[in-house]
């Protein structure tokens, strides 16, 4: 069999250590390389089954051997993996979040050179959630206030999550609005009643919870709550790999886990 040569960037954080697992047990994969932050102790350490595989600070060592990269690590660092990607023709798997404008539009930019998979969340299940959400929305435009609460784990850096991010947008669009002008994020003090246009976001963290999301349509006399939890990382590594084989016969475009999952329209 041809296996698909997967690098791994951050692979002695939460996710590197997951997808390193991941592709020592996937028969149509092996890990081919792998990056770390430099100044880190990681840097030299050995990973995975595969041998003579290390971790590397240098963008060159640790790809040398890789037609595709899976990236979870922070944004600064997705941009420069993102630079040499583009200039090697190495497909990049994005799940990293917390971009701003000018980021993504690097990412956008780049695919005209290279395959990319962006998404902030690769598990089927949530991608299946934003399916249902678009379907929520659509059913109840008038009459329900929406309020999106998500929860992670207390080393989480980034809030709202990029999930809860892409859940408003995708419920933002469904109805016509623009989220950059109706989201709310986080309310204090007299904040006055709640104007029916926004569309509400609720940041918990706290120990290892790994991923909740849940989306609130209050109406009057009802309430419909669609949540999805996560309670293992193993959905989003398998997830990236399923990107990885979406991924194998495109040169170039930039795509998400709706485009894996034939969920789009
Ligand atoms: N799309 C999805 O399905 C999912 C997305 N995520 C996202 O993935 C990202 C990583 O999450 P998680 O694994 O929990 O985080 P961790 O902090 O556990 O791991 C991050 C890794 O990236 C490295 N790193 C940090 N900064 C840089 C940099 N500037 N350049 C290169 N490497 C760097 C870290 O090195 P060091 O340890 O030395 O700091 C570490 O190895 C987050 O943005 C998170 O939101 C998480 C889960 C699912
Ligand atoms: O940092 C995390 O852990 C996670 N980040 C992603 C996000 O910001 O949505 C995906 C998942 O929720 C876990």
């Amino acid at each position: 069999m041809n296996q698909m040569k997967i690098a791994v960037a951050g692979a002695d954080g939460r996710m590197g250590r997951m997808l390193v697992d991941a592709l020592d047990a996937a028969p149509d994969a092996v890990l081919a390389g792998a990056l770390g932050l430099a100044g880190s102790p990681a840097i030299g350490q050995r990973v995975g089954q595969a041998p003579g595989v290390t971790i590397e600070a240098d963008l060159a060592a640790g790809l040398a051997g890789a037609d595709y990269l899976i990236d979870f690590t922070r944004p600064e660092g997705t941009l420069k993996h993102l630079a040499y990607c583009a200039e090697h023709g190495i497909k990049l798997i994005i799940g990293t979040t917390g971009f701003d404008d000018a980021g993504k539009a690097a990412i956008a930019a780049a695919a005209e050179k290279a395959a990319i998979m962006f998404a902030p969340n690769m598990s089927v299940g949530v991608n299946v959630t934003l399916k249902l959400l678009e379907l929520a929305a659509k059913s109840m435009s008038e009459g329900y206030d929406i309020e999106i609460i998500e929860a992670h784990h207390r080393h989480k850096v980034d809030a709202p999550s990029g999930t809860a991010l892409k859940m408003g947008e995708v419920i933002a669009d469904a109805l016509g609005r623009d989220l950059d002008e109706c989201a709310v994020y986080g309310r204090e003090g007299v904040t006055g009643e709640r104007d029916p246009s926004t569309i509400g976001f609720a940041t918990i963290r706290g120990g290892d919870i790994i991923g909740d999301h849940t989306v609130l349509f209050a109406g009057t006399g009802e309430r419909i709550e669609i949540s999805h939890k996560s309670s293992s990382r193993a959905s989003y590594a398998s997830g990236a790999l399923r990107a990885c084989r979406f991924l194998a016969d495109k040169a170039t475009g930039l795509y998400d886990m709706q485009d894996v999952l034939a969920l789009k329209d």
